[in-house]
Formats: C-alpha cells, structure tokens, sequence
C-alpha cells in the first residue's frame, strides 16, 4: 500500500491537492476543509472530501454516455489509506486551458455582469431579469483559469476560440451545455436545483476531449433547495448557508468587510452542515455515504 508521501504534489487548489502517480495517472485528493466568503476556515468539516468524491464518482457514471472522462479507480491499493474515500485515480490529460462553466441562473459574476453589460461572456440576455432568475435558456459562460485567491475572470466564447480554435472551443461550449441540462434535470427531479456549474476537461493522447477534475459538486456547483427558490434574491446555498449565515451573525464576532480570517465554526454549524453535504449526495444519488468506502 503507497503512502501519500510517495507521490510528488504537482497542483494544490483552496480544497484540493493534485498528486504524481506515474506517468500515465494522478491521484485527485478532496480534503474536508471549506471556503466560504473567499477565506479556507480553519475548521474542516467531516466527510466532506468523502461526499464530494462520491458524488464526482456518481456524476461520471451518469455521465458516460455523453463522453469520456478521466476517472479510473476510485478503491484501489494505489490510493493511500489516509485519503480513502476522499481521492481518485485518474488519467493524466492535457488540461484545456479553460473553465468552462455553463448557468441556468443569473447568479453571482453572471448577474454582476449582466446589471453592468446586459450579457454574459458575450452571450446577450433579455432585459429586466432579477436576480437569480431562470435563464430562457442554459448558456456556456467561459472564464480564465486563475491563480489561487484569484477570482476567474469571464471571458467570451470568441476568446476561447482564439485560445484553443474553434473545433475545439465547440466541442468544449456542446459537452458543457449537455452535461449540465444532464445534471439540471436529474437534480430537479430530486428538489435540488443546479443554478451553475464548472467543468474542466482535458484531451488524451488521440485528442479526444476527455472530462475532468470534479463533476456537479457542491464546491463546482450552485445548488439550491427548489421549495425555497424565489427569483429577486439571492438563494440560500443547500450546503453553505449554515457556514454563511453563522459567520454573518452577531455570534460570530466576524466582520465579513474586516477581511480578517474568520473564527473556528461551532460544533453544531459543522454537523448541520456536514449532514447537508451528505443529504445532497444521498437525496441526487440515491446511494447511501455509509456506501461509500472510508
Ligand atoms: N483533473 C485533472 C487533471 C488530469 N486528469 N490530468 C492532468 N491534469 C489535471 C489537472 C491539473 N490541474 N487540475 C486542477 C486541479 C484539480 C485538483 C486539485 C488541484 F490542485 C488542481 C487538474
């Protein structure tokens, strides 16, 4: 059995680390820790790189008929026992230089840009959408992969085209707009909905686009409860808003506009949401965490 210190880290995210484990595979490790107001709180929360590898792990079985994807093992005496559960291996890709992020939901930088522009990424909406509105239709909102602590910057299909090449950046805009209307419709149907997502994909060594990184979790992804949707406001977050909602309450003692580290959660914020990350995955899969190796 391989230890983690046996691989060599080649990428590190706020939540995530990247590892070597040969030439041809790398291990994806989801920690427990979580962000929140573009801070990494210094209290993890339990399972959550379980629930969220599981719910990747279920999203690329559902997703295969549409395309290929990089996962290749998820129990597998290659992965170290310290990250059971919590960390894949898959094939190493050539990554596409770009999130490629689809929204059914006029929410966060997409409504920003569109009170200021009208349109997002260059895709022009109609007038007088609120906030949190449901698009007419799904559309493919590109941004620039940014540095950590760096927000993505929005960018127009015609810039990834100019990037990568139109073939390319077609086929990247029609995968992205599948899977998504594929996730959108699965989790309506179970009370959740997926307001945005991010995807990256990669192409392997024949050039086929291949999907990769995380798929549909509540860290690529908006999902917010449906019995609680109204448009002209901003939406409770299904598995955030305890963590958001404590640290924006007196008892907190936090100042969100301080842009001081926020203090530890208490320990009924971490079990309420720990049980919301597990709810989203059990209630989208219909698959149990206890499941689910550890
Ligand atoms: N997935 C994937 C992948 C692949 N299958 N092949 C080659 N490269 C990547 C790859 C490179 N950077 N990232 C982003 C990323 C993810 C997770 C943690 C991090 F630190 C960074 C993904």
């Amino acid at each position: 059995m391989s230890t983690l210190a046996d691989y060599p880290k080649i990428a590190a995210g706020k939540v995530r680390e990247l590892y070597a484990v040969d030439d041809d595979h790398l291990l994806l490790v989801a920690s427990d820790r979580i962000s929140a107001y573009d801070f990494i709180l210094d209290t993890p929360i339990p399972d959550k790189g379980r629930v969220l590898t599981a719910m990747s792990v279920f999203w690329f079985e559902q997703l295969a008929d549409l395309l290929p994807n990089h996962l290749v093992a998820y129990d597998d005496p290659r992965i170290p026992a310290e990250v059971r559960g919590r960390a894949l291996i898959v094939r190493r890709l050539t990554m596409e230089p770009v999130e490629a992020v689809a929204r059914g939901y006029l929410t966060g930088s997409g409504f920003a840009d569109y009170q200021r522009t009208g349109a997002v990424c260059g895709v022009l909406l109609p007038e007088g959408l609120p906030e949190s509105a449901k698009l007419p239709t799904p559309i493919f909102t590109p941004a620039t992969k940014a540095e950590i602590g760096a927000h993505d910057e929005n960018v127009t299909f015609d810039d990834v085209a100019a990037q990568i090449g139109l073939k390319q950046a077609e086929e990247i805009r029609e995968a992205t707009l599948a899977i998504y209307e594929r996730g959108a419709q699965l989790a309506a149907e179970r009370g959740i909905l997926l307001a945005d997502t991010k995807f990256e994909f990669g192409r392997d060594a024949t050039g086929a686009l291949v999907l990769g990184d995380e798929v549909l979790t509540p860290d690529s992804s908006r999902y917010w409860p449906a019995d609680s949707y109204e448009p002209g406001r901003s939406q409770p977050s299904f598995d955030k808003q305890y963590v958001r909602d404590w640290l924006t309450s007196p008892e907190s003692g936090w100042d969100r506009k301080s842009n001081t580290q926020p203090p530890p959660l208490p320990a009924e914020v971490v079990a309420a949401t720990r049980a919301r990350y597990v709810e989203a995955y059990e209630r989208i899969s219909g698959r149990s965490l206890a499941d689910w190796p550890a």
